[in-house]
Formats: C-alpha cells, structure tokens, sequence
C-alpha cells in the first residue's frame, strides 16, 4: 500500500520555491532516509506530509487522503522534530498525556527508555539541553508506534553514543513493530544500515529514489594514470573528478560496468573502489560553484 504519495509538488514561501515538482511514493513498513543539503526542501516535505502546512500546488496524498487538517492523518502519524510543541507539563506528565493520545502508545517502553537515558521526571521539557530534548523527543516517536513516524532530523545535538542508541533502538522497534517511517538526517553514512529506501531531495526536486542496496552499486571510483582513467570512464556519466599530482586523476563515475570490464581495467593498472551511498549523494547534490578552497584563492 502507498502510504505518501506525491505527484508534481511545489510549495512557495513569498518568492522562495522551496518544492518544485517533487514527485515520489512511500509504500507501506519501510524505513526511508530523506537526504539532501540545506535547504533542499526536506522539513517542507515532512511539514506538507504531516499536514501542518499546505503546498501551493499539489496532488499530495497521505493514507489516500490529502493530509492538511486530516483527522485520519494526524491520528496515525507523528513528526518528531525539534519544534515539537510539548504541553507545559513535567517529563512524566507528557508521557501520560502522550499514552491518552497516542492509540498505539507502548508505556512500558517509554518508561524503559525514559529510565535508561537517565531522566528526571520532574524536568520540564523546555528546560532540557538541545541533546536531551532530542532524545526525549525520540522517545515520544518510538513508543507512539504512530503508522507513519516522521522524524526530522531526530539526532540533533545528541552525542554519538546517543546517535548510536537511537538508531538501534529504532531498527529493533520497527522489525518487532513494522510500520512506515520517514527520517530526514546530514548523517547518511551513520544510517545506512538502518534505511531500506533512500530519497534524495535537491532543490526542491527529487533527485532520485532507490533502494539503499542499489545505491551501494550506484557509483565506482577509478584512480590513476590520468589518460587511462580517462580512457576508461569516457561516455560515462561522471559525479565527481580530481587531479592527483601532474598525471594522476581520481573519477568517479556511474557504475554500468560489466564485471568483465571492471577486470580488464583493474589489470590496466588502475586502481578501483567503491562509493559509499553517503558520498554518492554528496556528488550528486554538491553545489555548482566549485568547492570551498575557491573561496580562499
Ligand atoms: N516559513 C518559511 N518562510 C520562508 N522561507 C522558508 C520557510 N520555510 C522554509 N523556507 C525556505 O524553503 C527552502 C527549503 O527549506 P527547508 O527547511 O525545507 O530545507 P531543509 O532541506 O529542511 O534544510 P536544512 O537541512 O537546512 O534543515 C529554504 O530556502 C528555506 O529558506
């Protein structure tokens, strides 16, 4: 089953086109990484999803409804972001008045989580560190069990080890309780593991959509003699190229090569290695103004 369903999106703020077009489907028990630079449109995305805020021009769909003031989409999902708005109740209060809302809510679990993160039930929510709050945030959007968990960028300010807990607890959580979840992040190496799809947003535009495994085909790195390396990825698609000294050249490509090529090219003398999907989604989505060292030359 489609659970968002996205044709030909856009959504302008004043003069700022933050979606042009995005065009994607979100099937049912999936674990979707939504990648892309600043600015790209992600919150946009997981606002419009969960109904917060409306596109300007859309064909959107959530549990085939359109989401914006849905009762049927806000009672089964939940975004988890760092403008969640939390009653003005101590930690403990907003768990219950969590397990009232949410129909799936698993309070033994919150509790767990509650007790191994270390916190105090008598805080309150705004006074929480950025790490914490996030965390305790997380905690809200696992034991909800919502249908459709959104969480945008669900580890800011936490510690590694945090990061770590977090994206544990939540593959555990999902293959015991299976359900569509949403994750925008900057992390994607941390996650790759974890996600099964991965949506890549560029300028308001999807760049591409695919499963993580292809992903982790989708490129190869070539380096050496630069006229071979050269020679080996012309007509192809390149992502990304560096000199190496005076005849040396590192080129990665788009990977449509045969096993058989590869070999041939390896006993060329070149050297080849993978791309990890985090750097492929770098390259895919790096900006058109050259890189950072221009600024300083
Ligand atoms: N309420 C708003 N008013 C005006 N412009 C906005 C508003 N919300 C978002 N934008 C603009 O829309 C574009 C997309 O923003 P969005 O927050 O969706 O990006 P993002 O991919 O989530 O970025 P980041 O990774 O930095 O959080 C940006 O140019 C942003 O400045």
């Amino acid at each position: 089953m489609t659970v968002v369903h996205f044709q030909d999106v856009s959504k302008k703020f004043g003069r700022t086109k933050a979606l042009n077009n995005a065009t994607f489907s979100i099937e049912e028990n999936k674990i979707t990484g939504l990648i892309g630079r600043n600015g790209a449109g992600k919150t946009t995305i997981l606002n419009i999803i969960s109904g917060f805020i409306q596109a300007t021009s859309e064909e959107v769909k959530v549990f085939s409804e359109k989401p914006f003031n849905s009762l049927l989409v806000s009672a089964n999902s939940i975004l988890v972001d760092d403008k969640m708005s939390m009653p003005s109740l101590n930690l403990k209060g907003i768990l219950i008045e969590a397990g009232r809302f949410y129909e799936k809510w698993d309070a033994s679990l919150a509790q767990r989580l509650f007790e191994y993160f270390s916190f105090d039930e008598n805080q309150s929510h705004d006074t929480l560190s950025k790490g914490k709050k996030s965390t305790f945030n997380m905690i809200i959007g696992l034991a909800s069990r919502c249908p459709l968990t959104v969480f945008d960028e669900p580890t800011t300010g936490m510690d590694e080890a945090v990061r770590n807990d977090f994206y544990r607890a939540l593959l555990k959580d999902y293959l015991a309780h299976p359900r569509t979840i949403l994750l925008s992040s900057h992390h994607l190496n941390e996650m790759e593991d974890l996600l099964e799809e991965v949506l890549l947003i560029k300028d308001g535009e999807t760049h591409l959509h695919m499963p993580i495994e292809d992903l982790k085909n989708y490129a190869i790195a070539f380096k050496g003699k630069a006229e071979l390396v050269k020679e080996s990825t012309k007509d192809q698609s390149i992502l990304y190229q560096k000199t190496h000294g005076p005849d040396q050249m590192y080129i990665v490509s788009k990977n449509t090569y045969s096993e058989e090529t590869l070999q041939r090219i390896k006993r060329s003398g070149m050297e080849i290695s993978n791309v990890t999907p985090s750097e492929v989604c770098v390259y895919l989505t790096s900006s058109s103004k050259g890189g950072i060292d221009d600024v300083f030359s």
